[in-house]
């Protein structure tokens, strides 16, 4: 049996042609985590993969800076490649994207760590991480080429749907009305710092969008506010699922002590505190699932994490992962340990919710609604924005994602991208709180 690696340009299917990179900057409002707040554009990378029988398939994934020199190389590796090469994908990422980009300190906290932006919400940062991020976007493109040519959806290709609609929750953050010195774009929500701006935003977020399930952004205020919010939102919105996530902002005190005083209203409590051992601490005493989009961002962290119980749910985020067949079988191995699984997100474009919906539909065992940001992004580059239906997205049977690319939304958005000096395009929460708060440094975790 032949061993070696990868023999390429070997294989069947439409050949790669060209490939089109484009980053863009997309509006993000005054969103507050456990680091500071968003800033008001937020990079992504759009790519094209243009095939020799005319098919442009799309990707997307991270757009900082730390993510363009190797998805470059790899564009550049591509032409040649058949679209259905996926392993060959893979070994010519290995090949190209380099072993040092994004390298951090591999503590495994998220902190203290440069190279792949995020400020330390993304969990370990490493250049394997980095360049799986990159094929991630690359690996979709390909099966939306592949399936535009055969005239099948990427969940086909993926095995099949197992349900026709995937539900997201809705995603609840703390927030100001508008960015510090008038930056960034307008919107009609207002503020959100106390327990009534929550729970208006949760109606507004269910009234528009029909979302059953709720999340808040956690680690922004005193645990006994955040306590207050989720109680406001339960007796609000009773029997419906809830979820707080401070991003690893508590000791293990802490998050032992919110999850006794929320354990009847919680479907789940997210990265209370930082890092796999705290994790299992708390998970020791608590009653409430942990799950995690922190601490278990790549796969030599699962055998730590299942072994100690740190985490009964991963939120997999299909860009770290390295795709959707990745993500398949990360789904695989949470079976295998009986550990949940659901999905992460971050700021992103309608290309990646629609690569989310169709591996989401594939995964029969996904027992939680997903994450995403979609709603809070007003901009798109889409010619038809998604919509949600009591809180759900429809599994789409075209071809390919089943979306279409606005060329001239892309443009606006890249031409934003151009003009910036380079300030916002890599993801700075810390230095976007100082705007509003000069002395604003990132916080100590623990912080409460
Ligand atoms: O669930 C999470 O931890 C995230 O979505 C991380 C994000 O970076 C979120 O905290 C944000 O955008 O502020
Ligand atoms: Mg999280």
């Amino acid at each position: 049996m032949d061993t070696s690696a990868h023999v390429a340009r070997t294989a069947p299917g439409p050949l790669v042609e060209e490939v089109r990179l484009t980053p863009v900057l997309t509006a993000d409002p005054p969103l507050l985590n456990a680091h500071g707040v968003h800033q008001p554009y937020a990079a992504r990378l759009v790519i094209e993969v243009v095939t020799a029988d005319g098919t442009t398939g799309l990707g997307e994934t991270y757009g900082e800076t730390a993510y363009l020199g190797p998805a470059r190389a790899l564009a550049d590796a591509l032409p040649g490649l058949a679209v259905t090469d996926l392993n060959g994908l893979d070994a010519l990422a290995e090949e190209v994207c380099g072993t040092a980009a994004g390298a951090g300190d591999g503590t495994g906290d998220g902190a203290g760590e440069a190279g792949l932006g995020g400020g330390g919400l993304r969990g370990v940062r490493n250049a394997d991480k980095l360049r799986l991020s990159v094929v991630s976007g690359f690996e979709v493109a390909f099966l939306d080429a592949l399936g535009r040519s055969l005239g099948l959806p990427v969940h086909a290709l993926l095995g099949g749907r197992v349900r026709d609609r995937v539900d997201y929750s809705a995603y609840l953050f703390y927030r100001w009305a508008a960015h510090p010195g008038g930056r960034g774009e307008a919107d009609d929500w207002g503020d959100a710092l106390d327990p009534a701006g929550i729970v208006a935003q949760a109606r507004r977020f269910a009234d528009t969008y029909g979302f059953r399930s709720f999340k808040l952004k956690g680690g922004v205020l005193p645990p006994d506010e955040e306590i207050a919010a989720i109680r406001a939102l339960a007796r609000e919105f009773p029997g419906r699922p809830l979820r707080l996530d401070p991003n690893g902002a508590w000791s293990v005190e802490t998050s032992r002590r919110v999850e006794r005083e929320l354990r009847d209203v919680l479907e789940y409590l997210e990265d209370p505190a930082l890092g796999t051992p705290a994790m299992a601490e708390v998970a020791a005493t608590a009653r409430l699932p942990l799950a995690t989009n922190m601490c278990v961002t790549t796969v030599p962290e699962l055998a730590p994490a299942f072994a100690s119980g740190a985490v009964q749910i991963v939120l997999s985020d299909h860009h770290y992962w390295g795709g959707l067949r990745r993500t398949r079988e990360l789904a695989a191995i949470c079976r295998a340990f009986g550990v949940g699984l659901s999905m992460h997100s971050n700021t992103h474009l309608g290309i990646s919710l629609a690569a989310m919906t169709h591996v989401a539909a594939t995964v029969p065992d996904l027992a939680y609604a997903c994450d995403t940001h979609y709603p809070w992004q007003t901009e798109d580059v889409l010619t038809r924005r998604h919509t949600f239906v009591d809180g759900a997205v429809a599994v789409s049977d075209a071809p390919g994602l089943g979306v279409e690319l606005d060329r001239t939304a892309l443009a606006a958005l890249h031409a934003r991208w151009r003009a910036d000096d380079g300030t916002l395009r890599d993801r700075d929460d810390v230095a976007a709180m100082r705007a509003a708060r000069p002395d604003w440094t990132a916080p100590e975790v623990p912080r409460w």
